[in-house]
């Protein structure tokens, strides 16, 4: 018998059907993908059986029974658990602390800080509950999610996106996590854009497009490449090659140290590099190590002291982003919602927050709304964002939608320096295909880019040069092509940069 049984679920949002008509069953045990292109449905689809969304017709039964749940706490109730991927524990509070929180109070107890040990010695995830979640890895603050989903002992459990902040090593630990609950009879509902890893560890796949079921699948016995074509719905973009043709050195950074004005933030430390006209320099690395600082000190939301960023000859340290930009540094930060882009604002204002002074969207002080519409659509057009129109809100795009959207727009400003922090993070493989060759083609044309990212595969397969921040601290840039992936998931960890001193 079917664990999870899906009858005909329909959501309908203003302007779009993000959900028509869709059926499935999910087994005990059984680890289920859901696939699909951004846009597709697929979080919608998960936040309904979590009772974060409301269908407006369709069923669900759990075990046999009507399933309905009116919010998150009846999910729980019913042994539904759901890791997202945006984490949400306070710094301040410990392990412990944070996960009594999420509880009802007669779970939490005294014994809690023992039931999360024994817990994650069961399952292979190490965690000290008496550690400030400000101290722990972004890989060790999933295991506080994942320990407190555990904690009630689910049916099912629910994965957004669960590996985009792991390194390839904690990949396998958590697979090997998964592999074991499912083991147990616990049932995993897994949405991931990557593809290889879903051949590796997912039974069957739910294949969703345009909001309905379109197929279902044994991902193992797929490609990476007919899964995303049965995505799609038709064949996939051939990849492209890399520019090699690199000019003169455009940007400069020598000795930037930055202290985090944040307790649980990364200190920057002497970082220093030289960025040529043409070039894809990489920056991997695991989230929390010096990433946000990195992008903040180069956009200019944080000044710098003299000397430590020099762009075409010129001191910028203490210029703010839209001078930087006027000069030709463009930037998009990882978070996209809230950051990136303003949630409440239409896509024509969003475009207007970075696009104002490169594309002359105002004059006399008046904006000229015409023409940063016409802006706004040409990035929705070019980036295939799908979205009813560009005056919807930027929140009502679905995650990897707004992400083509906040990195096409920065393209489309012919920047002659642009930093990306995580360009492709949620989007599905053929929108990350067409990202990445945008940005290969804006190398091609001259400008020099700098990718941060924990895609490790992304970074082989774009960058000309690769580094790697480690706690604060850019280990020296080498030819892309000169290294392995594990070797780089080690320099991830930390081991090259002291390798390197
Ligand atoms: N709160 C909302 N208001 C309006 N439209 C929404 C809302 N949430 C989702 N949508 C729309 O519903 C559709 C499905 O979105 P959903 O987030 O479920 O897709 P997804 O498959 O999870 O995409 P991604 O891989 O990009 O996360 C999209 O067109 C999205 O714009």
């Amino acid at each position: 018998m079917s664990l999870l049984s899906i009858r005909g679920l329909t959501k309908a949002y203003p302007g779009v059907i993000a959900n028509s008509d869709v059926s499935f069953e999910v087994a005990p045990g059984e680890v289920h993908a859901l696939l699909g292109e951004n846009g597709a449905g697929k979080s919608t689809l998960v936040k309904t059986i979590f009772g974060l969304v409301r269908p407006d017709a369709g069923e669900m039964t759990l075990s046999g029974r009507p399933y309905a749940p009116a919010r998150p706490g009846d999910a729980r109730a019913a042994g539904v658990a759901m890791v997202f991927q945006h984490f949400s524990l306070f710094e301040a509070m410990s392990v412990a602390e944070n996960i009594a929180l999420g509880m009802e109070a007669r779970q939490a107890g005294r014994d809690l800080p023992a039931r999360i040990r024994s817990v994650s010695a069961q399952y292979g995830l190490p965690l000290d509950p008496d550690r400030l979640v400000g101290d722990l890895s972004v890989g060790e603050r999933q295991r506080v999610e994942i320990v407190r989903c555990l904690l009630q002992e689910p049916r099912l459990l629910i994965m957004d996106e669960p590996t985009s902040v792991l390194t390839p090593q904690e990949v396998e630990v958590l697979f090997a996590t998964l592999r074991k609950l499912s083991a147990e009879g616990v049932a995993i509902l897994y949405i991931s854009h990557k593809l290889e890893e879903i051949r590796s560890l997912c039974d069957r796949a739910t294949i969703l497009r345009g909001g309905r079921v379109v197929g279902s699948c044994v991902p193992a016995e797929e490609t990476a490449k007919s899964l995303a074509e049965a995505m799609i719905g038709s064949a996939l973009a051939q990849p492209v090659a890399k520019s090699h043709a690199v000019g003169g050195a455009v940007l400069q950074l020598a000795g930037l140290s930055l202290p985090s004005p944040d307790p649980f933030g990364t200190t920057l430390r002497d970082v220093s590099l030289t960025l040529c006209k043409g070039e894809i320099l990489g920056i991997g690395g695991v989230a929390g190590n010096g990433q946000e600082e990195l992008q903040a000190a180069l956009s200019g939301e944080r000044a710098v002291a003299p000397g430590m960023i020099v762009l075409r000859g010129q001191e910028i340290g203490a210029l703010g982003p839209n001078r930087r930009r006027a000069l030709g540094l463009c930037t998009a930060p990882e978070e996209r919602l809230g950051h990136a882009a303003a949630p409440e604002m239409t896509l024509t204002e969003n475009a207007l927050l970075t696009g104002l002074t490169r594309q002359c969207l105002a004059q006399g002080g008046f904006v000229k709304w015409q023409a940063t519409t016409g802006f706004a659509e040409a990035v929705v057009r070019r980036f295939d964002v799908r979205t009813p129109g560009v005056d919807h809100a930027a929140r009502a795009l679905s995650g990897g939608n707004l992400q083509k959207f906040v990195v096409g727009r920065e393209v489309l400003q012919n920047p002659e320096v642009l930093v990306v922090n995580q360009p492709t993070w949620g989007v599905d493989a053929a929108a990350a295909a067409a990202i990445r060759a945008a940005l290969v083609s804006l190398a091609a044309g001259g400008a020099a880019v700098i990718v941060i990212s924990q895609d490790l595969d992304e970074l082989m397969e774009i960058s000309d040069r690769l580094s790697v921040l480690a706690g604060g601290r850019l280990s020296e840039p080498r030819p892309a092509g000169s290294l392995g992936i594990d070797e780089i998931g080690l320099m991830m960890g930390g081991s090259t940069v002291r390798a390197a001193q």
